[in-house]
């Protein structure tokens, strides 16, 4: 893995690395359904089951989707905090994996760490000293290295 220095931070939608964010306007089926982003989806499986998550993934923005998803009034999955980073994983993969363009700029950060510049995020992003868990960025790394091994898999597989 690259040094900090040579990292790639990303939090924006705009810009080459913005299709990290989950903000990014790369729809995806999952749960036979449509989503309109993967924090729609993310948000919704906090309240899976119920109508919430039905709202969540007819929010018109993710913005939205993410404000209501954290709504404290809203009754939260119990098992939420063991699930999330599963159901995160769940959804960056299968958006990397229907989008090929994205795969590309995906793998084509080769080694390099990958950090969510979200200073106000501790958990998912670098959060406000830079120190945060960067959950995100890790699990795009995560994802990286399954669509690597894809690759090489099918690749042998059109050797033979
Ligand atoms: N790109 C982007 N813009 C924002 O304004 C955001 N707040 C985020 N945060 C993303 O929200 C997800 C986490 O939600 P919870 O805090 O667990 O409700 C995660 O994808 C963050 O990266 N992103």
């Amino acid at each position: 893995m690259s040094s900090r220095a040579e990292a790639i931070f990303f939090y924006k939608v705009e810009g080459l690395y913005g299709c990290f964010s989950n903000f990014s306007s790369h729809s995806i089926v999952m749960k036979s359904r449509w989503w309109p982003t993967t924090a729609h989806y993310f948000q919704a499986q906090k309240f899976a089951g119920t109508a919430y998550a039905e709202q969540i993934r007819l929010a018109p923005t993710p913005q939205i989707a993410t404000e209501i998803g954290r709504d404290p009034r809203l009754p939260l999955r119990r098992d939420w905090e063991q699930v999330k980073d599963d159901v995160m994983r769940e959804a960056v993969l299968h958006k990397f994996a229907t989008y090929e363009d994205l795969a590309k700029v995906l793998l084509a950060t080769g080694e390099k760490q990958i950090i969510e510049n979200n200073r106000l995020d501790p958990y998912w992003g670098c959060g406000p000293d830079g120190n945060g868990k960067n959950r995100l960025g890790h699990i795009l790394v995560e994802v990286r290295t399954i669509l690597r091994e894809r690759v090489c898999s099918s690749r042998v597989i059109a050797v033979y």
